[in-house]
C-alpha cells in the first residue's frame, strides 16, 4: 500500500462521514423547523389567553428529562442541558414578540376562533352580494 492509496482510503472515510454528517444535520435543521412551528403556535395561545412567555416548571421538568436521554445515550447531560436552554430562550423571545403584537388579540384568533366560524364567510358573501350585481336577487 502506498502513501497515495492511504490517503485516497483516508479522504473515502472522511467524505463517508461528512455524508452522514450533512444528513444529520438537515434532519437537526428540518426537527427544529417542527418544533419551532409547535411552540409559535404555544405562543398563540398564550397570548390569547394571557398566560405568560416563559414557563419555568416546565424547563425545570424538561430539563431533567433530557439530562437523563443524554445520559442513557452517552452524550454530555450538561451540554444537552445548555442546548435546551439556548432554544427554549428564543422561544421565550419569540412569545414575547407574539404577545406584544396586536394581531393577537381574539379576534384574530388563529388556533380557537372565539367568533362563530362562518362569520367570516358570511362578511365576505355580503360583500360580494353588495358589488356584484349577478349576486343581487334585484339584478
Ligand atoms: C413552549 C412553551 O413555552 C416556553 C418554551 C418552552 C420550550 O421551548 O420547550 C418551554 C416552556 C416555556 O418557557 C411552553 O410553555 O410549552
Amino acid at each position: 500500500m502506498t502513501t497515495r492509496d492511504i490517503d485516497e482510503n483516508v479522504r473515502a472515510e472522511l467524505n463517508r462521514l461528512r455524508e452522514s454528517i450533512d444528513n444529520i444535520d438537515a434532519a437537526v435543521v428540518h426537527m427544529l423547523a417542527e418544533r419551532f412551528k409547535c411552540t409559535q403556535q404555544v405562543g398563540h395561545l398564550k397570548a390569547q389567553h394571557h398566560l405568560p412567555p416563559a414557563d419555568p416548571d416546565r424547563e425545570s421538568r424538561q430539563i431533567e428529562r433530557l439530562r437523563q436521554l443524554a445520559e442513557s445515550a452517552k452524550l454530555d447531560p450538561a451540554f444537552a442541558e445548555k442546548l435546551l436552554n439556548f432554544i427554549i430562550a428564543e422561544v421565550i423571545r419569540h412569545h414575547e414578540t407574539i404577545a406584544a403584537s396586536p394581531a393577537d388579540s381574539p379576534q384574530t384568533d388563529r388556533i380557537a376562533p372565539k367568533t362563530a366560524p362562518n362569520a367570516a364567510a358570511s362578511t365576505a358573501t355580503n360583500t360580494a352580494a353588495s358589488t356584484d350585481p349577478k349576486a343581487s336577487p334585484d339584478a
